[in-house]
């Protein structure tokens, strides 16, 4: 049977660990065909990002025409866009109706700290996106204001989907905003990470000892989505992966809700899959096609 067209488009990760590497990789082990237009090059591995080029928004026209000419594409995940101009390429394929299903990662800043995005690209998509997948970083960082506890996080994302999104999950995987821990220092285990009394009065969605919490708000209802927090450094990527899998789940047809319940639960168990690797030195990649992930 031929399996449903995702695209891709987002920046390449030299380590594969994110970026396009990882959205094709789950694309392939969800079911799915991937296609990619490709926004930036990253020089970059477990330890870090050491250089970026951004593709002119030229080339990107030209990637998204010779993809979007010839693939039915059911469903698009955007992750880091490179540049404002390059986000609006993608915005005006999708005000053209040309890019279903999208779902928009905002990517801003990678677990070591370096800079791959600007909020103004990303709010120039956000208004066409099925799904957004801010994790509470990048929420905070689009909305100006703090996110950390679970009642933050349902607060972030219905002002989020008012800029409009159909659906927003703001994801609980990394430490919240204001509390990052030092670069290659994937544990989150900084000051506020796992700060149950912390600012805002509410548990803290990120114990790193517990549960990963996101926080889904679709439809006017607020979904808290629990999971086994895995404890792993192999940990660079789970961004890429989520959104990259609700992408998939939403091209096999599932409504929102279903695809970002199995979107969790894949990144859960490509996480578990990697747990002992010894892939690098800092932020290790996830196990994308392990037993674990069947
Ligand atoms: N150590 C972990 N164990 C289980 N789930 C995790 C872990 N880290 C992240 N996740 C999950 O991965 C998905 C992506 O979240 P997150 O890591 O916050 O994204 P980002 O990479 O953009 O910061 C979410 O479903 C989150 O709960
Ligand atoms: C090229 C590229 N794109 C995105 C990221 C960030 O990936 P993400 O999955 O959001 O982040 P972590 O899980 O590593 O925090 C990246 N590093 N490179």
């Amino acid at each position: 049977m031929t399996p449903p067209v995702l695209l891709s488009v987002a920046g390449s990760d030299s380590g594969g660990g994110a970026g396009i590497q990882a959205d094709l990789k789950t694309f392939a082990a969800l079911g799915g065909y991937g296609t990619c237009v490709l926004t930036a090059v990253t020089a970059q591995n477990t330890r870090g990002v050491d250089a970026v080029l951004p593709l002119p928004p030229r080339t990107v026209t030209e990637q998204l025409e010779a993809v979007l000419s010839d693939f039915p594409v059911r469903a698009v995940k955007t992750g880091m866009l490179g540049s404002p101009a390059v986000a609006d390429v993608v915005a005006g394929a999708a005000r053209a109706g040309r890019l279903p299903n999208l779902v928009v990662d905002p990517v801003l800043v990678a677990t070591s700290g370096h800079r791959l995005g600007v909020v103004d690209a990303v709010r120039r998509l956000l208004p066409y996106a099925m799904v957004a997948t801010p994790n509470r970083s990048e929420a905070a960082a689009i909305l100006g204001i703090e996110v950390r506890t679970v009642e933050q996080m349902a607060a972030a994302a219905e002002r989020l989907a008012g800029s409009g999104p159909a659906a927003v999950v703001i994801t609980g995987g990394d430490p919240p905003a204001g509390t990052v821990p030092g670069a290659g220092d994937p544990g989150g285990g900084g000051p506020g990470a796992g700060d149950p009394g912390g600012a805002g009065g509410g548990p803290d969605a990120g114990d790193p000892g517990g549960e990963a919490v996101d926080v889904l708000w679709t439809g006017g209802t607020v979904t808290v989505l629990r999971g086994p927090r895995v404890p792993t450094r192999h940990n660079h990527g789970t961004g890429c992966t989520f959104a990259a899998a609700v992408a998939t789940r939403l091209a096999l047809g599932d409504p929102v809700p279903a695809a970002v319940r199995a979107a969790k639960r894949y990144v859960t168990r490509a996480l578990t899959g990697a747990r002992d690797w010894e892939l690098g030195a800092g932020s290790g990649p996830l196990d994308h096609f392990g037993p674990a992930t069947r």
